[in-house]
């Protein structure tokens, strides 16, 4: 059954509005476990938009022998005051999973994945290292790339299909090349051996259609539409909701 990580991002945006403690990504992690995710995820940018390294750790002691932990980030980014880099958070809260992503701070947010003919070079020595450590490796990557057989080699676990362009073609109706695009390479990734996870603007309106679409999906992670969604539903029928849609693609519903 596809795991359902759900990222607290967006509760940190909330939160840091107003420069307080509230709302709670602790609290907020801990009314999704209890809805049944099988995950939290946080993306620690390096401006600190959101997630700050606080949160990374409050959320490690809470999601402890519990659920699984996904970080995100660009390990690339070099630290800076308040933010010790994506590697030391890593290094520190020991996560289950960390997914590479390269975003920079220009960015209004993730919306590509890694160029591997570029950057598997650099790449490999931070695998071997996150694996040292005992983390699972996941690489952002589009649907379409090229260079998935270098990061089988260089011992990436996962990759995470980047599922915006998926979710906008959705939205106009036309989903069908962009599913067929994400089912070659989930199958491409498989066949070397790599775990597909995928995740951004996935949606109640959309994961069924992908999750049937595209096969052996082993874990979505979602927060921008799960809490504008939960807005209306409250979070924790929200969670219940996308734990539905995930058992009846698994059923063939
Ligand atoms: C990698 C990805 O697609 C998302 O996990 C990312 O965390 C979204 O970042 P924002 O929440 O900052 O938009
Ligand atoms: N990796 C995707 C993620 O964690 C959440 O993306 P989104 O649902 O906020 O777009």
């Amino acid at each position: 059954m596809t795991l359902l990580s759900v990222n607290v991002n967006k509760v940190a945006v909330l939160r840091n509005s107003r420069g307080g403690l509230e709302p709670s990504v602790v609290a907020a992690a801990e009314a999704a476990i209890a809805a049944g995710a099988g995950g939290i995820t946080v993306h620690p940018r390096p401006d600190q938009r959101h997630i700050r390294p606080g949160d990374v750790h409050d959320l490690a002691g809470l999601v402890a022998g519990r659920v699984e932990y996904n970080l995100e980030g660009n390990p690339f980014a070099p630290p800076r005051p308040g933010y010790p880099g994506f590697l030391s958070l890593v290094e520190a809260v020991r996560p289950t999973q960390a997914t590479l992503v390269p975003d920079g701070d220009g960015q209004l947010t993730s919306d590509h994945g890694f160029d591997l003919a570029r950057d598997a070079a650099r790449l490999a020595p931070l695998v071997a290292q996150l694996k040292a450590w005992g983390v699972r490796v996941s690489l952002f990557m589009d649907a379409g790339a090229e260079g998935l057989a270098l990061a089988a080699g260089m011992g990436v676990d996962r990759i995470e299909l980047y599922t915006g362009p998926f979710a906008e073609a959705h939205a106009a109706g036309d989903a069908g090349a962009a599913i067929a695009l994400c089912a070659r390479t989930a199958r491409e990734a498989q066949a070397l051996g790599l775990g597909v996870n995928a995740g951004h603007d996935l949606s109640q309106a959309n994961l069924g259609d992908f999750l049937r679409g595209v096969p052996g999906v082993l874990e979505v992670s979602i927060g921008h539409a799960l809490f504008g969604e939960a807005l209306h539903q409250g979070l924790g029928p929200t969670v219940r909701a996308y734990r539905a849609i995930i058992g009846a693609a698994a059923a063939g519903a």
